[in-house]
C-alpha cells in the first residue's frame, strides 16, 4: 500500500477518539487543545504521507515538524512542570514531549489509523482520488464565472472592447438573463447588480458564507446560508499560491495552517494574511495582461467577486461532524475563456506557461442543506 495520507495527520488523529479536554485557544490564534491537553494543536489540509511515513517534500517536512502539535504549551504549565522536583519534572516534561511528538511517529500513526477510520478519507487508487469529472467541474466553473461577468457586465467593457468577437455571445447571455429577470424587477440597464453570493444562489442554486464555526474553538467555518447544495456538485473552490514541490514555500509555511498538499506534492498556500498575501498579490500582478486579470485577488479581501473562493476556511471533520465535502484537484485547460481568467482563484508562484494552473474545488459528498456547515476530511490514504 502506497500510504499517502493528505492532511492532517494530528488532527484528524486527535480528533476521531481522544480526550480534548483542554484549555481553549486565546482569541485569534488558530490552534486547537490538543489530545495531550496543554499543547495547541495545529494543522493544515492536504498533506500526504507516503508508505514510509515520510511527509514528501522538504517544505512540507518542516511545517510537520512545526505545526502538529509540535508547539510548547502556555508558560502556566511550563512554570507548574518547573516548580517540581527534578525527576518528576523531568517524566513530566518527556511525557508532555511525547503525547505532542507522538503524531509525527510513523508507528504509533500507523497503529491508531487503524482504530480511527471515521474521519479518514480512503482512495482506493490515485486515479480513484477525484469523484466527479474534470467536465462537471469545468462547466459548473464556466457557468458560474460567465454569470458573474454578466452580472457587471459595465466593468467589462474594456475587455469587450479588446475581444469583440465574443462581445456578441455575452449580449446575447444577457439578453437571456434579462428577460428571465424582467419578471423579477431586475433592471440590467441600471447598476442595480446583484451581489456574488446573490449570483452563486441564482446560477447555482445554493449560496456559501463564512461564520463562525459549529465546533468549539475551531474559528472560522463555511456555511450553506441559502438553498441546498446536491450531491456532486461544486460547492467552493481552495484559493491560493500554487507551488511546484521543488518550490520554496518555507517562510511562507511557518505557522500557516492553510497550506494544502495535492497528490502530486504541488501545494497550495491558501493563506490571506502575512507574506503569503503579499507574494499572492505580487505574482498576480506579474501576470496581468493588460486589462486582463489571470487570477482572482479579492479573496485577499472582505468583499470577495467569487463567492465560491472561500474553501480554506473549511474545517476538518470530526467525530461528530462528518465530512460533506472533499478535495478535488482540477487543472484548468488552455482553452479556458481569458475573459473568464478573472475568477481563478489561483496563480502559478513561477510564471510558467508549460504547467497548466491547478485548482482545487470542494465538492459535495452528499445533499447539503441550508444551515450546514461544511466539513471536509483533512487526512487521507491513497493506495
Ligand atoms: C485550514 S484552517 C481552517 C480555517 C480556520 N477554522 C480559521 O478560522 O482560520 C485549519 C485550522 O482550523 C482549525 N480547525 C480545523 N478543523 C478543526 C476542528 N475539527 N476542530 C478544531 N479546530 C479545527 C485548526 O486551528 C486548524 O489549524
Amino acid at each position: 500500500m502506497t500510504l499517502v495520507t493528505p492532511a492532517h495527520k494530528a488532527a484528524s488523529l486527535g480528533n476521531s477518539g481522544e480526550s480534548l479536554a483542554a484549555p481553549p485557544p486565546r482569541s485569534g490564534e488558530e490552534a486547537w487543545p490538543g489530545p495531550c491537553g496543554t499543547h495547541p494543536l495545529h494543522w493544515e489540509p492536504g498533506l500526504r504521507l507516503d508508505a514510509s511515513g515520510a511527509v514528501r517534500g522538504a517544505a512540507a517536512r518542516a511545517r510537520w515538524g512545526r505545526d502538529s502539535c509540535g508547539t510548547p504549551g502556555p508558560a502556566r504549565f511550563r512554570g507548574k512542570g518547573a516548580a517540581l522536583p527534578g525527576g518528576a519534572a523531568m517524566l513530566r516534561a518527556l511525557r508532555r514531549r511525547w503525547a505532542s511528538y507522538r503524531y509525527r511517529f510513523v508507528p504509533w500513526i500507523a497503529l491508531h489509523l487503524r482504530h480511527k477510520r471515521r474521519t479518514i478519507r480512503y482512495v482506493p487508487e490515485k486515479s480513484k482520488d477525484k469523484i466527479i469529472s474534470d467536465e462537471d467541474v469545468l462547466e459548473t466553473l464556466l457557468k458560474i464565472f460567465k454569470a458573474l461577468f454578466i452580472n457587471n457586465f459595465s466593468r467589462q467593457m474594456d475587455f469587450l472592447a479588446l475581444l469583440p468577437e465574443i462581445k456578441s455571445e455575452y449580449l446575447k447571455l444577457l439578453t437571456i438573463q434579462y428577460k428571465r429577470s424582467k419578471t423579477t424587477g431586475y433592471n440590467h440597464q441600471s447598476q442595480n447588480i446583484f451581489n456574488p453570493e446573490e449570483v452563486l444562489f441564482n446560477t447555482l442554486g445554493f449560496s456559501i458564507t463564512r461564520d463562525r464555526s459549529s465546533l468549539i474553538s475551531a474559528g472560522t467555518g463555511v456555511f450553506v446560508t441559502k438553498g441546498f447544495v446536491p450531491k456532486g456538485a461544486v460547492v467552493s473552490m481552495y484559493p491560493g499560491t500554487v507551488y511546484q514541490k521543488y518550490e520554496p514555500i518555507f517562510f511562507q509555511s511557518i505557522g500557516n495552517p492553510f497550506i494544502f498538499r495535492c497528490i502530486d506534492g504541488v501545494l497550495i498556500d491558501g493563506n490571506d494574511k502575512g507574506i503569503s498575501k503579499a507574494v499572492y498579490r505580487s505574482c498576480s500582478k506579474r501576470d496581468q495582461l493588460g486589462p486582463f486579470q489571470m487570477s482572482d485577488i479579492t479573496w485577499l479581501t472582505p468583499a470577495v467577486q467569487n463567492p465560491l473562493a472561500v474553501g480554506q476556511y473549511v474545517n476538518n471533520c470530526s467525530h461528530n461532524k462528518a465530512a460533506n465535502v472533499c478535495y478535488q484537484e482540477f487543472d484548468v485547460p488552455e482553452y479556458f475563456p481569458i475573459e473568464l481568467k478573472q475568477y481563478l482563484p489561483n496563480i502559478t508562484y513561477s510564471h510558467d506557461m508549460l504547467i497548466p494552473l491547478r485548482c482545487v474545488v470542494l465538492v459535495a459528498l452528499r445533499e447539503i442543506k441550508q444551515g450546514e456547515e461544511l466539513f471536509s476530511n483533512y487526512y487521507t490514504i491513497v493506495n
